[in-house]
């Protein structure tokens, strides 16, 4: 497991309470050493006993010698250079799979696609889904989706599949693991909800509730399925544990990161006082940019990512933003047609500030 942050450490105890061994890497050796003193990681899950069968160290070789397969859990920034780090050390021919969400910034490549680039010869998946990371450490009933993309012997022999021993690994107890073939569409519904989650927050924090939520939460999966069809993947994926599922999840409550920073905003505290200043992993704020670059690039319209982005990193106002975002042309829905009527009333605010809450 390569990262001992909330997520690393989470989808750790889930496989060690299963029986498995663990090899858990920290970047912070002092880290690594409290955890293996302690049995817990109070930097991320503070009172959460890791089950026994959870080693830590911070020397990558260690941590991958012998290893059969490995997942990568640090902020999908860091993929790449991650990648590079563990090259030399990587066992030949195992099993990646992807715990981080996102679109590389520079390239606009699926995370998986960066694993490919930098380590040919492993096969790709991710695991995805409505997984807040302590409900997953303490048991809680919780479904995620394993995707690897399916070679013909998988299909003769399902159970050798990477994805179906990844997901047999994974179940155990409260988690429950459901196996996909289409790494497309569970990678876009990862990186995607982050950003809708901030758009959740951002109008939670301005005042306003439940149908705004749930208009975003609904048009958010309609802009996951467009970039999930445009880059190959299958719409019906995106209704999934990591597309649906996870943006009900995110934009639910403040537990969620990108939910929070998007409703501190709503409030109107400016970026560097949002957490009180702690840097906090956010991944919707980064991907808001890669998102809609790529999207831009293979002409697929997310105007909430594109709001979103433009409140975040070009200076927009977020009321002016959100009030052009509801005031955009008529379409059908679904867009089984082609329709686009002039809204009526383009230049009519939004009521902020007259919110009955
Ligand atoms: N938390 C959750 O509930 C879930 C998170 N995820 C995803 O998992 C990924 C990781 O998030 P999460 O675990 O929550 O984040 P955390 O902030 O909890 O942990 C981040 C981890 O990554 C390490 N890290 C940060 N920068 C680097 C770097 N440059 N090189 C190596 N390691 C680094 C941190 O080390 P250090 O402590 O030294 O800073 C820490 O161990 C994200 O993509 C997130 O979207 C997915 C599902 C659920
Ligand atoms: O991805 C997550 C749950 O599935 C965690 O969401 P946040 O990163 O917004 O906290």
């Amino acid at each position: 497991m390569l990262g001992a942050g909330s997520w690393g450490t989470a989808l750790a105890t889930v496989l060690a309470r299963n029986g498995h061994d663990v090899r858990l890497w920290s970047r912070r050796p002092d880290q690594a050493q409290r955890i293996n003193d302690t049995g817990e990681n109070a930097d991320y899950l503070p009172d959460v006993t890791l089950p026994r069968g959870i080693t830590a160290t911070a020397d990558l070789g260690q941590a991958l010698d012998g290893a059969e397969a490995v997942l990568m859990v640090t902020p999908s920034a860091t993929l790449r250079p991650m990648c590079q780090a563990i090259a030399p050390v990587l066992p030949e021919g195992i099993p990646i799979a992807l715990a981080c969400k996102g679109v590389e910034r520079r390239t606009g490549y699926l995370l998986s696609e960066v694993v490919a680039e930098e380590l040919p010869g492993h096969v790709v998946g991710a695991v995805n889904g409505p997984t807040f990371a302590r409900e997953t450490a303490l048991d809680h009933p919780t479904a995620a989706t394993v995707a690897f993309p399916f070679s013909y012997s998988d299909r003769l022999n399902p159970e050798t599949s990477p994805a179906a021993r990844l997901a047999l690994s994974l179940s155990g107890g409260g988690f429950r693991a459901y196996v996909s073939d289409d790494l497309v569409g569970v990678e876009v519904g990862g990186a995607v909800k982050n950003v809708i989650a901030i758009a959740c927050g951002m109008m939670s924090g301005a005042g306003f509730a439940e149908n705004t939520r749930a208009a975003l939460i609904t048009r958010g999966i309609d802009e996951m399925k467009q970039l999930a069809q445009a880059l190959g993947g299958r719409r019906e994926t995106v209704t999934g544990l990591s597309g649906a599922g996870d943006l009900t999840l995110t934009c639910s409550s403040t537990t969620s990161r990108n939910m929070s920073l998007g409703y501190q905003l709503g409030q109107g505290i400016p970026r560097p006082s949002c957490f009180e200043g702690r840097p906090v992993v956010v991944e919707g704020e980064v991907n808001a940019v890669s998102v809609t670059d790529l999207a831009k690039r293979i002409n697929v319209p997310m105007p909430i990512c594109e709001t979103v982005q433009a409140i975040l990193h070009e200076g927009a106002d977020l009321q002016e933003a959100f009030t052009a975002l509801w005031a955009r042309p008529i379409e059908a829905e679904p867009q089984t047609m082609q329709m686009s009527l002039e809204h009526p009333s383009p230049d009519l605010p939004l009521q902020f500030g007259a919110s009955d809450q």
